[in-house]
């Protein structure tokens, strides 16, 4: 089956054309892309206009979309067909999700608009954290004060890291369902997850992908009381949620959100770069050691995303932080240029045989997960 795949991020939507019934190790990836989004609403709808025309004059009509939903709220614990009511709740959801949502239901009316009739399916990055036990997902506050939405944790970037345990337990030989792992996502936005026996116990990201660890421009955990202080001093909701969503985390630290921009600086000595990968690895390291004691233990602590993937920098000061407890690193094996020691699936290990945990790097294949998911639904993953 020919799906394409719609991953919008905050910032941009890639888009991939896969052929599910195509090589062991998984679908074929026939063409991919990305584009920025534009500011404004009316533009972003003709961009994506676009990218399906011309995926259809190339390629002809897929046979089915497959759309990653970053969030799901309660309502969805797998991937589900989509029809007027889904997309409604989507974007209902987007109080939730503001960087995410509405992305992905204005990816489902262009289709719609453009193919009637082809199939298109929702997979929601919140549906693998369903199993995190209430002790982890509840807040100590009173539930429903002022929300339309259950007040929990609900964890984002599901897709990825149950793609990423599905890929380390073949490279690390484990029975199914066996794995203990934290696996840390660390793209623009970044998560950091515990997985016990293959299903999600905890997670760094809450109730939206604002929590957690520093990311390019999300503040990650802080004092909710800073909030107050902000609208005491006269900043209003949208000024609050700009500052914290779009001008925190390392841009606010380093003055840039790009990774390479920041190596870069820190290798120079630049101390607003040497102060992000220190805040930023010191941060994941803390989750890191705490998630290790959730998972009672990890087979293996993964980096996934595009800093985890290609950040040597970033991976090392974070195995620094994790010296005390035996975590080691291969230097050599640890070096960006050293990719290509990776096995087939690109996964390679970066710590030494001594060290406490195996420390991976997976790469993360969001698109691959979606695609397969939406040829299950819909029942043609044999084809
Ligand atoms: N070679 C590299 N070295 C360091 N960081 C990199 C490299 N390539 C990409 N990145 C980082 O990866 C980030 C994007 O990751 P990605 O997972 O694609 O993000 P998202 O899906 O959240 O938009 C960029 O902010 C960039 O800093
Ligand atoms: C949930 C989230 O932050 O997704 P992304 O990393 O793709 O922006
Ligand atoms: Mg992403």
């Amino acid at each position: 089956m020919r799906v394409l795949v719609l991953n919008p991020g905050s910032s941009s939507l890639k888009y991939h054309l896969r052929d599910t019934a195509c090589t062991p190790t998984g679908n074929a990836v026939l063409h991919s892309g990305q584009l920025e989004w534009a500011d404004d609403q009316e533009d972003r709808g003709g961009s994506l206009r676009r990218v399906l025309q011309e995926v259809e004059r190339d390629f002809g009509r897929p046979d089915a979309i497959g759309h990653r939903v970053v969030h799901g709220g309660e309502s969805y614990t797998s991937p589900v067909s989509v029809t007027n009511d889904v997309i409604a709740m989507i974007r209902s959801l987007g109080t939730l999700a503001p960087l995410h949502n509405a992305s992905s239901a204005d990816c489902m009316e262009a289709a719609a608009d453009l193919w009637p009739g082809l199939p298109q399916v929702a997979v929601f990055d919140t549906s693998f954290h369903r199993s995190i036990p209430d002790f982890a997902s509840r807040y100590a506050v009173p539930e429903n004060a002022y929300m339309a939405h259950p007040i929990r944790r609900y964890g984002f970037h599901g897709i990825s890291v149950e793609l990423a345990c599905r890929d380390a337990k073949g490279f690390l030989a484990k029975q199914t369902g066996s794995l203990n792992a934290v696996v840390a996502h660390i793209g623009n936005g970044a998560s950091v997850t515990a997985v016990k026996a293959g299903r999600s116990v905890d997670t760094s990201m809450g109730m939206t992908p604002l929590e957690g660890l520093v990311m390019g421009t999300r503040c990650g955990d802080l004092d909710p009381a800073l909030v107050l202080l902000m609208l005491g001093e006269g900043a209003t909701a949208s000024d609050v949620d700009d500052i914290l969503n779009h001008r925190s985390g390392l841009l606010s630290l380093a003055g840039t959100a790009d990774m390479r921009t920041i190596a870069a600086g820190f290798h120079r000595g630049d101390p607003g770069a040497v102060l992000a990968v220190q805040a930023s690895s010191y941060r994941l390291a803390k989750y890191i050691a705490a998630y290790a004691m959730a998972v009672g233990g990890p087979d293996a602590v993964i980096f996934t995303g595009g800093i985890g993937e290609n950040s040597a920098l970033y991976r090392a000061a974070t195995l620094e932080w994790l010296r005390p407890l035996g975590y080691a690193l291969d230097e050599d094996a640890n070096r960006d240029e050293d990719a290509n020691q990776s096995d087939r699936t690109g996964i390679r290990t970066v710590s030494t045989t001594a060290s406490a945990v195996p420390v991976l790097v997976v790469p993360s294949d969001e698109e691959r997960a979606i695609a397969e998911s939406t040829a299950s639904l819909l029942g043609s993953d044999k084809k």
